[in-house]
């Protein structure tokens, strides 16, 4: 990313208002920057705005107002066939890409570098080889789309993604699907990444303590304080940060504690840990 990365600059995040219902603001005054070579960890409770922030970043839904920045250039500058070789993004929206080899969905993520001829050179096939080969789905390369089990399928969409070649990698939740062995492998292979390829990666996550334990950056959005009450992005790193998604966290008898990153809930005579 020319070591820019990708900057927010005083973005506002969440849908205008139509004819009914108003405008919801969800966060506003959002100032962050996710780097090359930094695993980016994006936490925050149900409905706080991170698929939102993660859209509006990756230009499907613009923000409210301020500006999403990619390698010091506006997104809304950019056009979607540029937009397309930096940045790739892997959302919880399942493809239907039932009838297509592993293989070949693994290719699509060739289609922004590809020339005129639309065909793809032996490099491509190296780098499709490649993606498959880092997120351990070589094996699955023959296989349709439609018979992968939801973490295979999880896995497959990486790989995609990586075959883009992006200088941003966002994904929304990638480890909802998987066996808690496979939610440290897909975070730790992101983590490994983000490093080996100099590729700023930001991903939402639910994982608390795999967040703040495998990231460099921990972005909290905390989620609006009430309904005309836009929240705001609380920035640092994982130690830094860890008592503020206590509090974000914290549900009735239920504590995230920021030393141990466990959750306890607290009982009539003393606490039990959960996490
Ligand atoms: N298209 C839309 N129009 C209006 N409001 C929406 C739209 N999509 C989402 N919202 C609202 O925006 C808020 C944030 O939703 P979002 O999906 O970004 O949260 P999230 O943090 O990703 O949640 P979760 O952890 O449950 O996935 C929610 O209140 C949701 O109802």
């Amino acid at each position: 990313m020319n070591g820019a990365g990708m900057q927010l600059v005083d973005v506002a995040i969440g849908y205008p208002g139509r004819r009914r219902s108003p405008a919801l603001v969800l966060a506003e005054n959002l100032g962050a920057t996710a780097r090359p070579g930094r695993l980016t960890t994006l936490l925050g409770p149900n409905g706080s705005g991170k698929s939102t922030l993660l859209r509006t970043i990756c230009g499907l839904q613009p923000p409210l107002s301020g500006r999403v920045m990619i390698d010091g250039v506006d997104g809304t500058e950019i056009t979607p066939a540029q937009l397309a070789k930096s940045v790739a993004v892997v959302l919880t929206e399942r493809v239907d890409a039932g009838f297509l080899s592993v293989r070949e969905i693994v290719s699509l993520g060739r289609t922004p570098h590809l020339g005129v001829s639309a065909r793809m050179t032996a490099a491509d096939y190296a780098v499709v080889d490649w993606a498959l080969e880092v997120t351990g789905t070589t094996a699955l390369a023959d296989r349709l789309g439609g018979e992968l089990s939801d973490g295979q399928r999880q896995r497959v969409m990486t790989a995609r993604a990586l075959a883009q070649q992006p200088r941003l990698l966002v994904l929304d939740e990638p480890t909802s699907f998987l066996d808690v062995p496979s939610r440290v492998e897909l975070l730790d292979l992101l983590s490994r990444l983000a490093r080996e390829q100099d590729l700023a990666v930001l991903v939402s996550t639910h994982e608390l303590e795999l967040a703040l334990r495998l990231a460099d950056d921990v972005w909290l959005l905390p989620g609006p304080a009430g309904p005309e009450q836009p929240g705001s992005l609380i920035v640092g790193a994982p130690g830094q940060v860890a008592s503020e998604i206590g509090a974000a966290f914290d549900r009735g008898r239920l504590r995230f504690d920021p030393q141990t990153l466990q959750f306890t809930v607290a009982d009539h005579g003393g606490t039990d840990r959960i996490g």
